[in-house]
């Protein structure tokens, strides 16, 4: 068994709880509450920018041209394709892209993108990909999910969405990361190794918690004075 296929089987459970989580249903059968969309598309816009700074990192420890192609590239992406997902929630709720930008993080959100930062800021390629791995691994297999159980045709509200997750270009996203991460953890140590599947974990946890975080409309906290 490979690396990233033991990664996988021991994190059956948080994907099992992602499929089953009532936002991923509710996109499947095509009716989420408007709030919760806003909230989702006001803590992924900052996602992206902190997932594409992440990249960026990786790219500056990159070895070799094939490493910083490959992360280059996957910035491009971001910038031209994932925004599509975007634009078929906006429309959903009716409401303009823009007005949804630059909001600051909810705390689940926030401890996210602490948690890649962290590892791209300490770690080498293997744990940085093992951080961010789950994001696409987990929204590939939510796709295909969402396609299998609810078979949606075009005129589904989701159906830009759904499609664009289960399509050919995240599966090949998800392989060539599992490939490089594969590669790495081959040639790394047992104490590594344990940082990296740490740092997988993590985020399969906390990509669970993203989903809570916009399906609930999470807050800080109001500061409370007492006394
Ligand atoms: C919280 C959160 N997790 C995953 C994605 C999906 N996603 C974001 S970037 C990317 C491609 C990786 O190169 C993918 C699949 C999202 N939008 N928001």
């Amino acid at each position: 068994m490979t690396f990233t296929q033991t990664l996988r089987e021991e994190n059956q459970d948080i994907f099992h709880a992602i499929f089953d989580h009532p936002f991923v249903d509710g996109i499947g059968k095509g009716e989420v509450p408007a709030e919760s969309i806003k909230h989702y598309i006001k803590a992924d816009f900052e996602y992206l920018n902190a997932f594409m700074r992440v990249y960026g990192i990786a790219l500056a420890k990159s070895q070799n041209r094939d490493d910083i192609n490959f992360f280059h590239e996957k910035i491009q992406f971001i910038l031209n394709s994932e925004i599509h997902p975007h634009h078929n929630f906006c429309d959903y709720v009716g409401v303009d892209y823009e007005g949804l930008q630059g909001y600051p993080l909810p705390p689940s959100a926030d401890h996210y993108i602490k948690h890649m930062m962290h590892h791209a800021q300490t770690g080498g390629l293997g744990e940085i990909l093992s951080a961010l791995l789950p994001c696409p691994w987990t929204y590939l297999e939510i796709g295909r999910e969402l396609m299998s159980t609810f078979n949606p045709t075009s005129d589904h509200p989701f159906y830009p969405w759904i499609s664009f997750y289960a399509d050919e270009r995240t599966a090949a996203t998800t392989l060539e990361m599992r490939e490089r991460l594969d590669a790495i953890a081959a040639d790394s140590s047992k104490h590594e190794q344990l940082k990296m599947k740490d740092a997988f974990r993590k985020s399969c946890q906390l990509e669970l918690a993203f989903w809570e975080m916009a399906y609930t409309c999470e807050e800080w906290p109001e500061s409370v004075v007492s006394r």
